[in-house]
């Protein structure tokens, strides 16, 4: 307790520098907007509000927003002939809902531009058109054809802006467990997707999950499909009795700050780190034990963990004086930076506002010290923290303080799991980590910059920053997981994933070595196969 006490409370004064929770807390906030939730009390509480909103309700009320922009542009006859023109908008939601599924049956004067380029209307509302193709269309695909035939910064933001409410919508959908099925409203395909997507939800405690493939299912909405999901499957939403439309425009806030032009800082990274956070915090050492608080704060903190990361590290910000390493100090830059960008979101969607200041002081207390506790240039402190309790076997999970500690461990578990990942999806992050390490030492060396270890694709491959990787920082964190899971079937078979990946590399670092590279040849307990058989 004395170590973990020193870690608890100026962890949170010495990485918060100037910036006390504290000190700004009640910017925008006012301590009376609502009654006390329960959020200490256990999970029957009362069933969720909503603010006078349903989540079956929400996209409906959205698309009539947006098609009442339309009429007004086009002055239109079709409004006032329905007779809804005076009709409060949120009246209209039921007949909104089979609207939806009738595609393109009233807008057709208003075909988006080919380039799917959003428009302003008369109040200069922001319309967004449909593209052929709503809701799914190639992401990847779309973007490069934007960067290459319109480089306007203004026209980037407004397809921006419309490929989110298209993802939106998509989401919507699949989490309200519609698959529409009117003909001619969706492709095929696109039922297909949905299904397989909603199928791979079913699975989603399983350590095999393949979060490359859902993103792709969800069309680019990994990150806020799997939050809805876990906030549904651990009862958050009625626990906390949070406003579901709020509870969205969070998330989608968060999702559309990473920069999805990262090769590996990016909303997937998030999504994969808060799906292998659910597999740990399902973990029976810890399951038992947890509060509906600590899953909050544990899915939340995952899931923003690397918000708005610029796909640079800290020594990149320091040495070029970037604005955020002179706000931070220096210190802990991009996860003060993390941590302060969910606080802001958090206040801007007002998902919290309903509960006493005080509770919301220590969520974004508990959410900075965990995000914080990710920072890898700290693992020293955190492992050797860790290494004395199991030692002493002094860690009372009853206590909220441990429960803690123990997120903290779980988050960077979580954080550097992807070599414990099976070989297809831990050589992709792999890959991906190291592309954006490369990337830049190029920028690096465009610039006359001293260029930062790991950063030289000619000096640095690929299989050796990953060996250096398991050996110093994966390996000797896993490894005391391992023994607080005492070790559980995942902590074997993670061990297993990451004894035959490092094996593998050593193969591909020295091609002319007797490294086996086929799944089947690990031998000794290494193989994807070995120690326990399946995924838990
Ligand atoms: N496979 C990997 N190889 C090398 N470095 C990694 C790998 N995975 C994660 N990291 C680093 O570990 C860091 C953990 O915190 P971040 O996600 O901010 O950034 C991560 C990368 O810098
Ligand atoms: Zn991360």
């Amino acid at each position: 307790m004395p170590v973990l006490g020193g870690l608890w409370a100026p962890d949170l004064g010495l990485r918060d520098p100037g910036l006390g929770v504290g000190a700004d807390v009640t910017v925008g906030v006012t301590a009376d907007e609502g009654p006390p939730s329960p959020v200490w009390g256990t999970l029957g509480t009362p069933p969720v509000t909503c603010g006078g909103l349903s989540l079956a309700l929400e996209l409906p009320a959205l698309i009539r927003q947006l098609r009442a922009a339309w009429r007004a542009r086009r002055g239109g006859p079709r409004g006032p002939e329905r007779g809804q023109a005076s009709a409060p908008a949120w009246v209209q939601r039921g007949r909104v809902e089979v609207e939806e599924l009738e595609p393109n049956a009233e807008d057709k004067s208003t075909q988006p531009a080919a380039d799917g380029r959003l428009a302003r209307g008369r109040a200069g509302v922001l319309l967004a058109e449909r593209r052929g193709s709503y809701p799914l269309i190639d992401l990847r695909i779309f973007n490069t054809s934007v960067q290459q035939g319109e480089p306007e910064a203004g026209s980037r933001r407004k397809v921006k802006r419309q490929l989110s409410f298209q993802r939106y919508c998509h989401a919507s959908r699949l989490l309200r467990g519609q698959v529409p099925r009117a003909p001619g409203s969706l492709h095929l395909l696109d039922d297909n997707y949905l299904g397989q997507a909603a199928h791979m939800l079913s699975k989603v405690g399983t350590w095999n999950f393949d979060i490359f493939l859902f993103d792709r299912l969800t069309n680019g909405t990994s990150l806020v499909t799997l939050m809805c999901h876990l906030f549904k499957v651990y009862g958050l939403i009625q626990h906390f009795q949070l406003d579901v439309v709020k509870l969205h425009r969070f998330l989608g806030m968060v999702q559309e700050d990473y920069h999805s032009h990262n090769p590996y800082h990016n909303a997937v990274h998030a999504a994969d780190v808060t799906q292998a956070m659910y597999c740990y915090l399902k973990e029976s050492k810890l399951a038992e034990q947890l509060s509906p608080l600590d899953l909050f704060l544990g899915l939340m903190a995952a899931m923003a963990h690397d918000v708005d990361h610029p796909g640079v590290n800290q020594p990149f910000l320091v040495k070029t004086r970037h604005h955020l390493a002179s706000l931070y100090q220096n210190t802990s830059v991009l996860e003060s930076h993390h941590w302060r960008s969910t606080v802001g979101m958090l206040r801007e969607s007002g998902l919290l506002s309903h509960l006493p200041l005080s509770t919301r002081q220590d969520m974004e207390q508990q959410l900075g010290s965990l995000i914080l506790a990710t920072d890898i240039s700290r693992q020293n402190e955190f492992l050797s923290t860790f290494r004395e309790h199991l030692d002493n076997q002094s860690l009372d999970l009853q206590q909220a303080p441990h429960r803690h500690f123990i997120l903290q461990i779980a988050l960077k578990c979580a954080d550097v799991c992807n070599p414990c990942r099976a070989w297809e999806l831990s050589r992709q992050w792999s890959e991906r980590v190291c592309e954006e390490f490369y990337r830049q030492g190029d920028i690096e060396k465009k610039f006359d910059l001293e260029v930062s270890p790991l950063c030289n694709q000619q000096e640095n491959s690929v299989p050796t920053i990953q060996i250096g990787f398991i050996s110093y920082i994966v390996e000797p964190l896993f490894e005391e997981w391992c023994r607080f899971t005492e070790p559980s079937l995942l902590s074997q078979t993670m061990m297993g994933h990451l004894h035959q990946n490092k094996t593998r590399w050593t193969g591909h670092a020295h091609p002319f070595s007797e490294q086996p590279d086929s799944e089947e040849e690990g031998g000794g307990g290494g193989g994807d196969n070995a120690g326990p058989e399946g995924i838990p």
